[in-house]
């Protein structure tokens, strides 16, 4: 796992590093600036292309100079640097850097009012500022930014896209620097994983400055940021002597008679991802599709689901895919909340919680997995995304309750104030039915007795990987070619 820093808690960071390794803070800037480069190498690495870099007069801007003077030295002949000088004061380690830009024979031209940029550059390297802006762009930053971005040029942004606050994007339009591509310093900064940030990145890249890592994860965050290592050490093997009992029972509430799909993708989720047993409580009109599609899987009778007794030989108790919210299907989720036991709810079982206003009856230990909309249902309109996040942050503490914010970035929130970030998933994977197979995962993994923080974080992750497996060979990747990858994800997870 990777601790999230905010910018100030990054600048500490860099302070403690300086102090340890017994370098200059310009040693850093140089590191930092030669691993931008060696980054930039391998995406533009025709020497001929024209590069115009734009500077602003903090380190970010340093960044840019210093990166300036180390592409001409690797033979990039066509560069310009132009240095945004509106307001504000040149930091000690940006004068040294336009000191040494200047004997490597580069004259940058100074913007101090605005007019209008040369616009020919096929390439742009934006170091107009990083993780210490603090404040929205001004109108004269904002017309440089807009400038810059009609160029129609490649941008690369040094750390940060110039415009977007590290932490939480500023309220309102994005106004700033539309960057290709950010190589950021060490962590990715927290307001990358929140959607708000599409406008200004279309991806990042995290670059290795040599930080301490020690000192780095000592910081307390509410954002973490799930590796592949975790889920080694997250994932158990299966067990010698151990049968289908040892890997418990899922029940799946599920499917409608126009929506049994998602009923069966749920279920392939569950069989594929290791539960011992699978039962589906599906309408009695899906019984041959089921037993047609998914062989393996039971079906529980559906005068069954009116005695909450009955439902003690299950190990976990889900429901909602393709449930719909009519009458019985609310007396479904009736009944599985009279159980007093932990529920799995998403789809269509949040959306009878919100509509009967049932959330403060569910049981602590339960997991949530929402979209936005059902999120917002649930818990009250959000603004933006930090706002959603701190909201769940908050509902998942006091509620004692796992939330699966669901988005490209899924966030899983339980209990105790840290969201931790999946970074796994591709677009490929935007297509119905996927949410259906993530609650059967999940299910599949409460019932082999993971917590539920950890049964979501491994769920949201092997999903995610799987679509991404998929998708280095295919355009589009269906619902249920990923729930079919998931043993196979599994044991790369396990073995790697
Ligand atoms: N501190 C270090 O040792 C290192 C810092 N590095 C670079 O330093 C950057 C951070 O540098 P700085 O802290 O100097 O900050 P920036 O260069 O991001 O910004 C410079 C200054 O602009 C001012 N400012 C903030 N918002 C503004 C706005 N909307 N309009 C006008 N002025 C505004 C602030 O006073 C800020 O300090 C990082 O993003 C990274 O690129 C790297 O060189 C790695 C090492
Ligand atoms: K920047």
């Amino acid at each position: 796992m990777q601790t999230i820093l905010t910018a100030q808690q990054m600048r500490l960071a860099d302070e403690h590093t300086i102090s340890q390794r017994s370098i200059s803070s310009l040693t850093l800037m140089e590191e930092a600036s030669r691993a931008f480069v060696n980054a930039f190498l391998a995406c533009e690495a025709d020497k001929k292309v024209s590069i115009h870099v734009f500077a602003g007069q903090g380190n970010n801007g340093g960044d840019g100079l210093a990166i300036a003077r180390l592409l001409q030295a690797e033979g990039y002949p066509g560069l310009q640097v132009s240095i945004a000088a509106f307001t504000g004061r040149q930091s000690a380690d940006f004068s040294v850097n336009l000191a040494r830009l200047k004997e490597a024979g580069i004259e940058p031209v100074w913007i101090t009012v605005p007019g209008r940029v040369p616009d020919s550059s096929a390439v742009v390297i934006d170091a107009l500022f990083g993780s210490g802006l603090n404040r929205p762009l001004d109108e004269n930053y904002n017309r440089l930014a807009a400038q810059i971005n009609h160029m129609g040029a490649r941008v690369y942004a040094v750390d940060v896209p110039s415009g977007l606050a590290s932490e939480r994007p500023f309220p309102g339009e994005y106004n700033g620097v539309r960057a290709l591509r950010t190589f950021t310093f060490q962590r990715p900064k927290r307001s990358f994983f929140l959607p708000e940030s599409a406008a200004a990145q279309q991806a990042f890249e995290v670059l290795d400055i040599g930080l301490d890592e020690r000192f780095i994860e000592s910081q307390h965050s509410d954002m973490v940021l799930l590796e592949p290592e975790d889920m080694r050490s997250l994932l158990r093997p299966r067990k010698p002597f151990s049968h289908k009992g040892t890997y418990g029972h899922a029940l799946l509430v599920a499917g409608s008679p126009a929506t049994m799909g998602a009923a069966l993708l749920a279920a392939k989720g569950c069989l594929n991802a290791g539960a011992g047993l699978t039962t589906l409580a599906i309408p009695a009109s899906g019984l041959t599709a089921l037993n047609t599609a998914l062989p393996e899987v039971m079906a529980l009778p559906e005068a069954e689901m009116a005695n909450a007794a009955g439902l003690a030989r299950f190990s976990v108790l889900a429901a909602g895919p393709g449930l719909g919210t009519d009458e019985s299907a609310a007396a479904k989720v009736n009944l599985l909340l009279t159980t007093g036991r932990p529920l799995l709810l998403d789809a269509d079982a949040l959306n009878i919680l919100a509509d009967r206003q049932w959330l403060d009856r569910l049981p602590c230990g339960s997991v949530l997995t929402p979209h936005m909309k059902e999120f917002d249902r649930l818990f009250g309109p959000a603004t933006d995304w930090n706002e959603r996040l701190e909201n769940a942050l908050g509902q998942a503490t006091a509620r004692k309750i796992t939330i699966v914010l669901k988005n490209q970035y899924t966030f899983v929130v339980p209990p105790g104030g840290r969201a931790f970030v999946n970074p796994t998933g591709d677009p490929a994977m935007a297509q119905g039915g996927m949410g259906d197979v993530l609650t059967g995962i999940l299910a599949a993994l409460l019932a082999q007795g993971y917590a539920a923080d950890d049964a979501c974080k491994i769920g949201c992750y092997i999903h995610g990987a799987a679509g991404m497996r998929l998708a280095s060979q295919q355009f589009v990747v269906s619902a249920s070619a990923v729930a079919a990858e998931i043993p196979a994800v599994l044991k790369h997870c396990l073995l790697n």
